[in-house]
């Protein structure tokens, strides 16, 4: 992280078009290894009969934390099965690299480390983010120091100090949209990470508009079966030189497993993506027709996430669905909904989650692979036993 970031608009040339580097990338090597899926190396550690060449080995590694050649020495240095992860994530996000991580959250604070290490413990975000970015941020956990900007505002909110901007587009849990090339060009030297998570890169790749850092919490729709928890930073080798230092030192890798999952996940991402993606149009077309809905949020740049105001009591809504999973996260083959402000959002402070557009009565949808008529008769009923309920005042909307 101590490299300056790399001139921007520069991504790597992709090969193949986004869905054939879907299925192909990470496994260039198969064939010629005999294989045809990606094999599954679940080894902590690896024979090292020559101890000098690995005292050399390690050597490199510290000093620069370029990937090591060769063997694998340990598993908390790299593993195989993730590396094929790491490098069709790269190849997706148009970036040199990829470093994975134990979850979302890891991989955030790997950044946030790195940046510390290199003395730029100043971070400026925009709200609203994911409730535990902001979280990590604002409770300054890692020793970082945030300053919260609106996205115009960012230029002015640098400092000498400098290390990040951070920001989530579109945002969990509002959907709120930003101008990345706008964004990026406010940062000047400061290396810009965009949390891509709910877009991932089938919508949209932040390195294509001037981001240097991608961030994704790999759970949701990389991983796109609500079975893997993971996290990955796509970026330039230099920063993912630092980052492979902190995983090191610190030890939040990822399961080979969850590697592994990851990487036949990705296989599935743009077809997964745009047929979620249009069930969730139809939805918000629906729900914005619908007189029991006050408000409802759908990104521009498109997406399988939904979310919505009801004009009755939301925990009602939650209560009633049958086939929709009343549930936290997002990203999986199956729909799922869940009130930010008592779970996403809920370790973010009421008035920063105003601050943030969050409002109280905010419900947050992640759309999944059912049939669009199952799931609005689904909603329909939902809907119908909030409305049946009193509306509640918004101070009593959240416990
Ligand atoms: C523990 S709460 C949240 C999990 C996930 N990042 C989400 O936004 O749903």
């Amino acid at each position: 992280m101590d490299t300056p970031p790399s001139a921007p608009h520069r991504p790597q040339a992709a090969a193949h078009a986004p869905a054939t580097e879907a299925v192909h990338a990470g496994r260039e090597d198969l064939t010629a290894l005999g294989l045809h899926a990606a094999p599954l190396d679940l080894s902590t550690t690896y024979p090292s009969p020559d101890s000098r060449g690995e005292a050399a080995r390690l050597d490199a590694f510290a000093a620069t934390g370029a990937q090591l050649s060769g063997p694998p020495v340990y598993a908390r240095l790299d593993n195989p099965t993730t590396a094929r992860f790491e490098r069709a994530l790269a190849r997706l996000e148009g970036t040199e690299s990829a470093v994975a991580f134990a979850s979302g959250m890891a991989a955030l604070s790997a950044v946030l480390l790195a940046r510390g290490a290199a003395g730029l413990r100043h971070v400026v975000a925009v709200r609203p983010l994911y409730g535990c970015s902001d979280h990590l941020l604002e409770s300054g956990l890692l020793g970082t120091e945030v300053t919260w900007a609106e996205p115009d505002g960012v230029g002015a909110a640098l400092r000498p100090d400098t290390g990040l901007v951070l920001a989530e587009t579109p945002a969990n849990p509002t959907l709120a949209e930003m101008d990345l090339d706008a964004l990026a060009a406010r940062c000047g030297d400061v290396p810009l990470l965009v949390d891509n998570t709910f877009a991932t890169p089938v919508l949209q790749r932040p390195r294509d508009h001037g981001a240097s850092l991608v961030l994704h919490s790999a759970t949701k729709y990389l991983g796109g079966h609500g079975d893997v928890l993971g996290g990955v930073v796509a970026c330039d080798e230099g920063q993912a030189r630092a980052l492979r230092q902190i995983r090191f030192a610190t030890g939040g890798v990822l399961h080979p497993l969850a590697g592994y999952l990851l990487l036949r996940g990705l296989a599935t991402l743009p077809v997964r993506m745009r047929a979620q993606s249009a069930g969730a149009a139809e939805l918000a077309r629906r729900l914005a027709a619908d007189p029991r809905v006050e408000r409802v949020h759908y990104p521009r740049l498109g997406g399988a996430m939904v979310a919505f105001e009801v004009a009755g009591d939301p925990h009602e809504v939650i209560g009633a669905v049958r086939l929709i999973t009343p549930a936290v996260s997002l990203g999986s083959v199956d729909t799922l909904i869940q009130h930010p402000g008592s779970i996403s959002h809920r370790i973010v402070a009421a008035e920063d989650r105003r601050a943030g557009g969050i409002s109280d009565r905010l419900l947050r949808m992640s759309v999944g692979l059912e049939d669009v008529e199952d799931l609005w008769r689904d909603l329909d009923a939902a809907l119908a036993a909030s409305a049946a309920t009193a509306v509640p005042s918004a101070t009593a909307l959240v416990p």
